[in-house]
C-alpha cells in the first residue's frame, strides 16, 4: 500500500468486498449502461483479475486491473499481466492517479514475475510515457463482395459447417493453441476465455448495433481436425444500408484455407461487403486476392501495447534468428533495473541469449518504450533510428540486431479483451 502526496490517493489491492464499487467507476469512465446482468458479469471478471485501486478515503477513485494470461513471444510464450478497465474517476482526473497506480502495478508484477505486461489502448497518446510500445499492428479490410470473391489460389476444397458457439472451445481450442506458434502477439486461450472475451457467450443482451449473433464456422468435417474457422456477425440491408458481414476473426492453417473462408464470407446472400476489422498486416489474402479493389485496407492502428517490465528475463526467453553481441543503453524512468547498460548476446540460433550489465561503450541508445515495440517482431530498429527515436552509436549494429530478432511472420493480436 502507498499514499501519494501529490494525490491524496491510497494506493492499494481491491478487494472482492470493494467489487461494486470497481464496476461503478468502469460503469462511470466508459460510459456504460450496466443492467444487473451485465454488472455481474463484469464483477466476475474483475474478481479473477489483479487488481489496485486509487482510493479517496474510502471511495475508489481510480483502478487498473489485469488479466493473467501468456502470450507468443517469438519461439515460446510468456506469463504477461494484460491491464484492462484503466479509469479515474472524473473529479479526480490529471492528479496523477494513473502514474500511482502503474507504480503500484509493476510491484505486483514483480512479486508475481509476470516479465511482460500489456494493454489495448483507448487513446494512443496516453501510455509510451510508462514504457509501452505499440508491439503489434492491425490493418482494417473491407470486401466489395456485391461480386465473387478472386483470387490466385483454388480454396481448400473441405466442407464447411456452421458451430455452436459453445462448443467452438471444445472443437477450435487446439487449433487455436497450434496457431501461436505460427506467430507471435496472441494469447493463449482457455475455455473461459473463449467463452467470455472471445465468443462473448456471457456479454448482457444489448442491441447497440444491427449485426446478428455470433457465427462459428469451420473448415473441416466433424471429426476431423480443423483447418481453419471464422468468427462473423451478420446484417441485412436496410433502406440506408446494404447487408454486410462482420468479421471478428479469422485463422486458417494455410492459404487454401484461408481462402475457402473468405469465399464463404464474401458469398453470403443479401450482403454486399464484408469488414474485417483487425487482420495481420501480412495477411496472405492480400496477397492472394486477385483484385485489390475488391479487397481494400481501410486503416492501418496499433493493436497491442507491450511493456518489458523485465528485460533481461524477457530478451532472454524469446528465440532469435541470427547471432548478435550489442551494449544496450536502455533508458527506463520508472524501473531502475531495466535501466543502464547491458550486454545482449546470442550465440548460434536455438541458443539462450545472455543479458549482463556492463560499463562498455554502448553501441544503441534507446527507451524501454522501443525495445516494447521491437520484441515481438513487429518493428525493425532501423525504422525508430530513421525516426530519431533510437541513436545507433557504432555503425551497423541496429542492422545486426534487426537480424537477430526478425520473425518469419509479423506479430498478430486478434481479440480486443
Ligand atoms: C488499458 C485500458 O484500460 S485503456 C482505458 C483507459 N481509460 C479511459 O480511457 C477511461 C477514461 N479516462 C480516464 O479514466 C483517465 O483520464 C485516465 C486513466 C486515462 C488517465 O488518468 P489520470 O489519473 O488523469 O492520469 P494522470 O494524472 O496520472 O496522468 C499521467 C500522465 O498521463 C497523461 N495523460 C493522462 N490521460 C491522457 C490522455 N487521455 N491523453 C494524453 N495524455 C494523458 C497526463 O498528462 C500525465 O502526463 P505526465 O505525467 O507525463 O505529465
Amino acid at each position: 500500500m502507498t499514499t501519494s502526496h501529490r494525490t491524496d490517493l491510497t494506493v492499494r489491492t481491491i478487494p472482492d468486498a470493494d467489487l461494486d464499487q470497481a464496476v461503478d467507476l468502469t460503469a462511470l469512465a466508459f460510459h456504460l449502461k450496466l443492467d444487473g446482468k451485465g454488472r455481474a458479469q463484469q464483477s466476475e471478471v474483475l474478481r479473477g483479475a489483479l487488481r489496485i485501486g486509487a482510493y479517496d478515503d474510502r471511495t475508489l477513485a481510480g483502478m487498473a486491473a489485469a488479466h493473467r494470461l501468456r502470450i507468443a513471444v517469438p519461439g515460446g510464450q510468456l506469463p504477461v499481466a494484460a491491464l484492462d478497465f484503466v479509469c479515474v474517476a472524473a473529479t479526480h482526473r490529471r492528479r496523477g492517479a494513473l502514474r500511482e497506480l502503474l507504480a503500484e502495478f509493476w510491484r505486483h508484477c514483480a512479486a508475481e514475475r509476470l516479465p511482460l505486461a500489456c494493454l489495448w489502448a483507448s487513446e494512443s497518446a496516453i501510455y509510451g510515457r510508462f514504457g509501452f510500445g505499440a508491439a503489434t499492428e492491425a490493418y482494417r479490410l473491407e470486401i466489395d463482395s456485391g461480386r465473387p470473391l478472386r483470387l490466385r489460389i483454388a480454396p481448400d476444397d473441405r466442407p464447411l459447417r456452421l458451430l455452436d458457439p459453445a462448443d467452438a472451445p471444445a472443437v477450435l481450442g487446439a487449433f487455436h493453441e497450434e496457431q501461436l506458434s505460427a506467430g507471435a502477439g496472441r494469447f493463449s486461450r482457455d475455455a473461459a476465455w473463449w467463452r467470455r472475451h472471445v465468443l462473448g457467450l456471457e456479454d448482457a443482451d444489448d442491441d447497440e448495433d444491427d449485426y446478428g449473433p455470433l457465427r462459428v464456422v469451420v473448415l473441416g468435417a466433424a471429426g476431423e481436425h480443423p483447418g481453419g474457422y471464422a468468427l462473423y456477425r451478420t446484417r441485412g440491408a436496410d433502406g440506408h444500408a446494404p447487408g454486410a458481414v462482420d468479421v471478428q476473426e479469422l485463422a486458417a492453417a494455410s492459404a487454401p484455407a484461408a481462402a475457402a473462408l473468405w469465399t464463404y464470407l464474401a458469398g453470403i446472400d443479401l450482403t454486399s461487403t464484408v469488414h474485417a476489422f483487425a487482420r495481420p498486416v501480412d495477411d496472405p489474402l492480400l496477397q492472394f486476392a486477385a483484385d485489390r479493389d475488391q479487397v481494400r485496407v481501410t486503416r492501418q492502428e496499433p493493436c497491442l501495447w507491450l511493456r518489458l517490465v523485465d528485460v533481461g528475463a524477457a530478451l532472454t526467453a524469446r528465440s532469435w534468428a541470427a547471432p548478435v553481441d550489442v551494449v544496450l543503453d536502455v533508458r527506463d524512468a520508472a524501473l531502475p533495473a531495466n535501466d543502464g547498460r547491458f550486454r545482449l548476446t546470442v550465440g548460434r540460433p536455438g541458443t539462450a541469449a545472455s543479458w549482463t550489465p556492463t560499463t562498455d561503450t554502448a553501441d544503441i541508445a534507446l527507451d524501454v518504450r522501443e525495445l516494447g515495440a521491437c520484441y515481438l517482431g513487429g518493428m525493425p530498429l532501423r525504422r525508430l533510428v530513421q525516426a530519431g527515436l533510437v541513436t545507433e552509436r557504432t555503425p551497423g549494429a541496429v542492422r545486426r540486431l534487426d537480424a537477430a530478432w526478425e520473425t518469419e511472420r509479423l506479430p498478430f493480436t486478434a481479440e480486443d479483451y
